[in-house]
């Protein structure tokens, strides 16, 4: 058993607290249950001493009450599909989700239909959908002339999407980090005059597909800017699924140093299999914000590999598992997720909603 293992162990019986007593000692190696007192514990474990401050200072495992659950399916789950899915199906998906309970629905993107021909519908979308009034809808908007549309269109909400990667802000948006920032710029200044939330996205947080590791200063930079620029949240994109817990870990140590935990939120892909272990560590990390993707739709265009966001019906299982609300109902949820699957021809990405035996 290593020093980490050991720490777990250490945290189960008694430190960070999961109600097991004494009793709760068995897998506690021997020579732990003999300590007799913290000094002496600290001495023959040394490793052992800033989990237990940790844990007395209560500074683990304190989950958030209330998570806010962005569903980001409509735009990111379906901008990536081949075919062209019918406008009626992405409206009748937004308004499914829209009696979820969820607290915000994305619905599209007013981007270049050559770059990304999937979204060439946003207007009808946007204007198609039923709004619920205790839901957000927000929309993407890389310029002015996509802010401009989405006005017309009756957007409230809007986000902007910078990336850490200078190679992968030329691929997705056509221009540098700094260029993107100087259009993100008017673009926010035009929404806040018009009274419009703004929503920001930094890519490639944790990884890129053409440049490989990101340097966790350099994501600070952006994510900092783009919170000084006026997002009022800014969502830690993981666009290629590459993260782990440690990376996350390491991420948003520095990203907290430099913006507030409630103007924060996690965006992960699940092309590794990690995003919910990665999406554990940020709420353990006081993150109260998860986007995520209904039936586990979704990739980028411009991300090769990419594979779908973490489905929204798993996530729901793992926050009311740990007893977080979130005011949404995830059978209805899985509802939109047959829909959304039954209309795409295609199995969901969820396993909860595979081990319910849907399609
Ligand atoms: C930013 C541009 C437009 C620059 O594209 P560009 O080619 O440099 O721009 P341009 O100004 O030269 O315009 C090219 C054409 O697009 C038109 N155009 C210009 N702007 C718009 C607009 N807003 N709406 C509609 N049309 C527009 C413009 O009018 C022109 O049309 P033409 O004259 O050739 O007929 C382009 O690169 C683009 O649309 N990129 C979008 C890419 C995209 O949507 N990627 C996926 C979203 S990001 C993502 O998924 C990651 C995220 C957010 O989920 C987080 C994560 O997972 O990491």
């Amino acid at each position: 058993m290593d020093g980490e293992e050991l720490g777990a162990e250490w945290g189960t019986y008694g430190g960070w607290g999961t109600g097991r007593g004494a009793a709760g000692m068995g897998n506690v190696p021997a020579a732990v249950k003999h300590c007799l007192s913290y000094e002496q514990l600290i001495q023959d474990y040394p490793w052992l001493s800033h989990k237990l401050q940790e844990a007395q200072s209560g500074a683990v495992h304190k989950y958030p009450e209330f998570v806010k659950v962005v569903e980001v399916g409509p735009r990111d789950g379906l901008q990536n599909e081949k075919e062209i899915v019918p406008t009626g199906v992405k409206i009748q998906l937004i308004d499914m989700l829209s009696e979820t309970g969820l607290p915000v629905i994305e619905v599209t993107s007013f981007v270049s239909s050559k770059w990304v021909p999937q979204m060439a519908d946003s207007d009808a979308v946007l204007r198609g959908i039923t709004r619920s009034p205790q839901v957000k809808y927000p929309v993407l908007t890389p310029n002015v002339r996509g802010l401009e549309a989405a006005v017309a269109a009756g957007a409230t909400e809007v986000a902007v999407f910078a990336s850490a990667s200078e190679t992968f802000s030329q691929k997705n948006i056509n221009c540098s980090i700094a260029e993107s920032m100087e259009r993100f710029e008017q673009v926010i200044g035009l929404a806040r005059e018009a009274h419009i939330n703004i929503r920001g996205y930094v890519s490639c947080a944790l990884g890129c597909p053409y440049e490989g590791n990101m340097v966790p200063a350099k994501v600070t930079e952006v994510v900092k800017k783009l919170y000084g620029l006026g997002c009022y949240e800014v969502s830690l994109g993981d666009t290629i699924g590459v993260g782990t817990p440690g990376s996350m870990a390491t991420l948003l140590e520095s990203v907290l140093k430099e913006v507030p935990r409630q103007a924060l939120g996690v965006h992960c892909h699940d092309t590794y299999g990690q995003a919910l272990a990665n999406i554990l560590l940020a709420l353990q990390m006081g993150i109260s914000v998860v986007d995520s993707s209904v039936a586990g739709l979704g990739g980028c265009p411009y991300a090769r590999g990419a594979t779908g966001n973490v489905a929204t019906e798993d996530v729901l299982y793992m926050l009311h598992g740990l007893g977080i609300k979130t005011g949404v109902d995830l059978s209805k949820v899985m509802d939109a997720g047959d829909f959304i699957c039954k209309a795409l021809n295609r199995k969901t990405g969820s396993k909860v909603a595979q081990a319910c035996h849907r399609p």
